[in-house]
């Protein structure tokens, strides 16, 4: 197994006193993986009959249990030292209080204040921005339960069957993947689609054998520039004109946007009366919370998703609240450091044994690996370690028929979360009995492995044993949920909140911007133009990127060589 000091993309920088490697905490937890490298799972479980114990905490609704992961006390205590040194705990705060903690974009970090109680005071630039948070949330019950009773009509007269979250990213992603979990609480009424991708055919699949005079559009776009929303969004509006003879009237009954951009969204046609606003302080990816939610909230109603803004608010409590030593969160953030950076884990598997779940791992990538994806530190500084989780995964069972073979009997590391409920939502209970037994199974075989005797023992063919043999070892955190609602829903994204929140203040990276995802975007615009112009554009390219052009030109029957 390679420490983080073996992998490709070396820091060009070396490691110094000023970094985090240069800590006195990251330095003994160097030493300690050293001395851990020979521990397994097994080893450690023979050693301490108390320990699944104590590695086990619980926040109202859910179990965490780290037993499977691999440390110890002594683990624990030291990356609780890393965490001091790192000024986890004022960061905290300084987070919670408003402070302008996004630094590359001078911003305050707040995602916490779209959950706060009505009575709670937090101060942007010495305002308190809680009202306006409810004010807000008040206009999205009123629209939401306007549309759910049918007194919200469309142009025609219509009830509204069908409503469409037009978005990308953060303003897709939250409502998508919480629709989905929550599908069981919702209006079976209405029919929630998600158009994310500037690939038409999303559109089209989306819309077809949809009545235009049934469908209602939330264009959700936090800046209102996104290319993909922009462009989806005015397919819509033709659509819309087309199906319903070409009325301009008939944009306000078929369009709400949900935006910060005020010019943008009145520009497009959308009457600002039918806009949901949101704030600078509110990251695309932590804005599930904010307006961005109506889609959610159209499904599930005004009551449920206060409920799940209650999970939040809960878990935000105990992550500003709690000793390091009790506090879910950030012992999940911790242990994720731990074996990114001393283990040399390479990824993290999201397993998630809830069909409901299903977009949930999708979510977590943008979460984590927009947040933490950084290459320097807040103050502009390279990195002196790795920084940045891999996030993949898929719902189980599924993911068992597919890549668990390579967690089972692969070389590589790869700590996994396994998500658990305890409840079912369908009367299909026996069905629920299996999942369970199979996700419970999953953590205790990749921890504990078999053992060539046992195979032995188990009359298996000796040139089969060494094929046989799980080794065992693979880490794991189970979170085991009540049952899958919005409060726990709520729980879950805000445990994972923090966890990232934790890990970007250990790399002392910006976890709040994203200006990486701004190259793309500029290069797109420019290639954009040249696969399109009529003439054969004179380009500035790589010769395989001017290659590619060329032949896609050609294929569209444009001309291709000048
Ligand atoms: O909501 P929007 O402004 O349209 O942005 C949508 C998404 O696109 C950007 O490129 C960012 O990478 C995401 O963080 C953001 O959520």
């Amino acid at each position: 197994m390679s420490t983080s000091s073996t992998e490709n993309h070396e820091p060009e920088c070396s490691a110094d006193a000023s970094g985090r490697t240069g800590l006195s905490a990251w330095r003994a937890l160097h030493s300690h993986a050293e001395a851990m490298r020979g521990v397994t799972l097994q080893k450690l479980f023979d050693a301490d009959p108390e320990r699944c114990g104590a590695l086990a905490l619980e926040t109202p609704g859910l179990y965490a249990d780290f037993a499977k992961n691999r440390i110890n006390g002594e683990t624990l205590e030291l990356l609780f030292d890393l965490a001091e040194q790192c000024g986890l705990r004022q960061k905290i705060a300084a987070m919670f209080e408003g402070q302008k903690i996004n630094v590359s974009e001078d911003r305050a970090v707040l995602h916490t204040a779209l959950r706060a109680p009505r009575e709670a005071r937090i101060l942007v630039d010495g305002v308190n921005v809680v009202p306006e948070v409810h004010q807000v949330l008040d206009k999205m019950a009123a629209f939401a339960t306007n549309l759910r009773n049918g007194q919200w009509t469309g142009h025609t007269g219509q009830r509204i069957r069908n409503v469409i979250n037009v978005g990308i990213g953060g303003s897709d992603l939250g409502p998508r993947m919480a629709c989905q979990a929550l599908r069981a609480f919702s209006d079976r009424g209405l029919r929630l689609e998600f158009v994310s991708n500037v690939d038409g055919a999303e559109f089209t699949e989306a819309t077809r054998d949809m009545d235009p005079a049934q469908t209602l559009f939330i264009i959700s776009s936090k800046s209102w520039h996104t290319l993909e929303t922009l462009t989806n969004a005015a397919t819509a509006r033709e659509w819309i004109l087309s199906g319903l003879g070409g009325d301009n009237s008939a944009i306000a009954r078929h369009f709400v946007a949900v935006s910060t951009n005020t010019h943008g969204v009145t520009e497009f046609g959308i009457d600002p009366e039918n806009m949901f606003g949101f704030w600078d302080w509110v990251g695309g990816r932590y804005s599930i919370d904010s307006a961005v939610g109506l889609s959610l909230m159209v499904a599930i109603g005004p009551e449920n998703f206060t409920e799940m803004l209650g999970g939040f608010h809960d878990v935000d409590e105990h992550f500003r609240t709690a000793p390091l030593g009790r506090n879910i969160p950030v012992i999940m953030g911790l242990v994720s450091v731990w074996y990114n950076n001393f283990l040399g884990a390479a990824s993290q598997a999201i397993l998630p044994y809830s069909h409901y779940l299903a977009h949930f791992p999708a979510y977590l990538q943008q979460l984590e690996m927009e947040s933490n994806g950084k290459h320097v530190t807040g103050s502009g500084e390279q990195v002196d370690q790795q920084t940045g989780q891999v996030i993949w995964g898929e719902p189980g069972t599924n993911g068992q028929h597919a890549f668990y073979q390579l967690l089972h009997q692969g070389t590589k590391l790869v700590p996994c979360d396994f998500i658990a409920v305890i409840e079912p939502l369908s009367d299909l209970g026996h069905q629920h009995d299996l999942l369970a037994a199979n996700v419970f199974a999953q953590a205790e075989g990749l921890a504990f492995g078999r053992t060539a005797a046992q195979l032995r023992e188990a009359g298996s063919p000796k040139d089969q044993i060494p094929h046989r043999i799980c080794k065992g070892n693979q880490p794991s955190t189970t979170l085991l949920l009540d049952r899958l609602d919005p409060r726990s829903l709520g729980t879950l994204i805000a445990l994972y909140e923090h966890k990232v929140f934790t890990e970007g203040v250990i790399w002392d990276v910006d976890s709040f911007d994203q200006w990486g995802v701004e190259l793309g975007k500029l290069l797109a615009g420019t290639i954009a133009e040249e696969l399109t112009a009529d003439e054969v554009p004179s380009m500035d390219h790589d010769a395989s990127t001017a290659e590619l052009v060329r032949r896609y030109r050609s294929g569209r029957g444009r001309g291709s060589t000048g």
